[in-house]
């Protein structure tokens, strides 16, 4: 992430050793809930959408869309968007969030059908690859935009209205299939998309477009076609639930030993991350009761079981999953291997989890069954863990959302006390009241 140095406060003590077991709540999706957000600036009617966790990205996307003249309203966790009063915002008010999430890039479609012009700062979030945007740039350039980086940020306008595309993503980039998506749906005519993203939430995201009025069909082999339609109209959607989030929880109890019960987890988007759970040698059930049901995830005591894992692009093994699973191999009895193929730069964190005594080594080979595109790049983009290895507590900085929370969950596995910093600055982007959601689950954790 881009944003400056967290507060000297910024810390949170942890004092480990003690299992995880009770219940957490997840709410939205991350990676759906702001997508939703921008989504409900294409309507001419407002929106709303339920299943709204407080994070800092939705604080940011809120913002933004507040900037642009949309009326954002909080009720508990139901977000009500109007955007019937949808206007220019200068740069300045624009840049109060540049480097703080990477969402804004997805306002250059919907601001160039309702505005014709569209300003977007600079991006931030996970520093975990280079993580361009020449995917976007090249496919809105197709559309018809005019396209200008500056210093200062991205100007975009549309001098006559977009027109649909035929376009093959290089990779089936999340963000680029969001971003055809919401520039498609108003488009004059009709978009192909080749090699799309197919991932839980981006399928969320095509069932809301759908309510708005959108025409669009989920091809096989990655194709989706969009009809452009001349008007969209509100919403009304509960997000998806998080399975970034479920995960998470899950491989903390695998890790420390635990038992949670994670209520709104939902098998459906889960299936590939409860196979490595499984494979590891933990222990699943599923609730499916509509409204209290979810996973519940435990230790069954014994020796854990070393795996070789690659992530992938869905229906693979996410990226955003690799940490969690990472931290809870250090606990596995064998060698295992995690192949990162998605991010050229994602095991940074690991240095920290090797200071708190796990035994990791990195690797720029391609050393899953599938060469990628970071073999031969001398990027260190595969690990080998060789557990089990009794983690102690350690001063660290975090530096990302997915790897703080990994840190965290060594630091509730390990021996003796540890200090995390950057927690605010970090986890707060993506999982919340993780506070109070550990202390809930009876982890020692405490402010100096
Ligand atoms: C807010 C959000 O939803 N973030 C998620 C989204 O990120 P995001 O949408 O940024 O990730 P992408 O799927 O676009 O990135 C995947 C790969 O494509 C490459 N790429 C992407 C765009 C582009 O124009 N050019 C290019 O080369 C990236 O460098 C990366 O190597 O999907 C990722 C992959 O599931 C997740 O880890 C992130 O949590
Ligand atoms: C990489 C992530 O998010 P972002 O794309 O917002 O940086 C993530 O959620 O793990």
């Amino acid at each position: 992430m881009n944003d400056k140095a967290g507060a000297p406060e910024d810390v949170l003590i942890v004092h480990g050793g003690a299992p995880l077991e009770g219940e957490v709540t997840v709410r939205g999706a991350k990676n759906l809930v702001s997508k939703a957000m921008v989504a409900a600036l294409l309507g001419t009617t407002p929106s709303t959408l339920k299943s709204v966790p407080k994070i800092r990205d939705v604080e940011v996307v809120t913002g933004l869309l507040r900037v642009h003249g949309v009326e954002v309203d909080l009720d508990g966790d139901t977000l009500h968007m109007d955007p019937t009063r949808v206007e220019l915002a200068g740069t300045e008010e624009i840049n109060v969030h540049a480097g703080s999430s990477r969402i804004p890039i997805l306002f250059c479609g919907p601001l160039l059908h309702r505005l014709g012009k569209a300003f977007i700062p600079d991006l931030g979030g996970c520093n975990i690859g280079g993580r361009p945007i020449d995917f976007h740039i090249e496919a809105l350039r197709h559309f018809g935009a005019q396209v200008d980086k500056s210093a200062e940020g991205m100007h975009l306008s549309a001098p006559e209205r977009l027109k649909g595309i035929q376009y093959e993503l290089d990779y089936p980039s999340v963000g680029a299939t969001e971003q055809i998506l919401l520039t498609a749906v108003l488009a004059e005519g009709t978009t192909e998309l080749r090699n799309a993203a197919i991932e839980p939430e981006i399928m969320d995201l095509i069932a809301i477009l759908q309510q708005m009025g959108a025409i669009i069909q989920v091809h096989t082999n990655r194709v989706i076609e969009i009809v452009g339609v001349d008007e969209l109209h509100g919403y009304s959607h509960r997000a998806i639930p998080d399975r970034i989030e479920a995960a998470s929880w899950a491989s903390a109890a695998l890790a420390t030993r635990g038992d949670v019960f994670v209520k709104g987890a939902k098998q459906a988007d889960m299936m590939t991350f409860l196979n490595v759970y499984r494979s590891i040698g933990g222990e699943f059930t599923i609730d499916d009761t509509p409204d209290t049901g979810g996973i519940r995830f435990w230790h069954p005591g014994g020796e854990l079981k070393p795996v070789a894992l690659e992530t992938d692009v869905h229906p693979g093994l996410m990226t955003d999953w690799q940490q969690p699973i990472v931290v809870a191999l250090t606990q596995a009895n064998g060698l295992s291997i995690m192949h990162e193929t998605v991010y050229e730069s994602r095991f940074g964190y690991t240095r920290e989890l090797r200071q708190m005594g796990a035994n990791i080594e990195l690797y720029s080979q391609c050393l899953g069954g599938t060469p990628c595109r970071w073999g031969r790049r001398n990027f260190q983009h595969s690990a080998v863990i060789a557990g089990p290895t009794k983690l102690y507590g350690a001063d660290v900085q975090i530096p990302d959302l997915r790897a703080g929370f990994s840190h965290l969950i060594a630091a509730l596995a390990a021996e003796g006390t540890s200090r995390i910093y950057g927690v605010d600055r970090f986890i707060t982007r993506g999982y919340e009241d993780f506070e109070a959601k550990l202390s809930g689950l009876g982890a020692n954790v405490e402010r100096p």
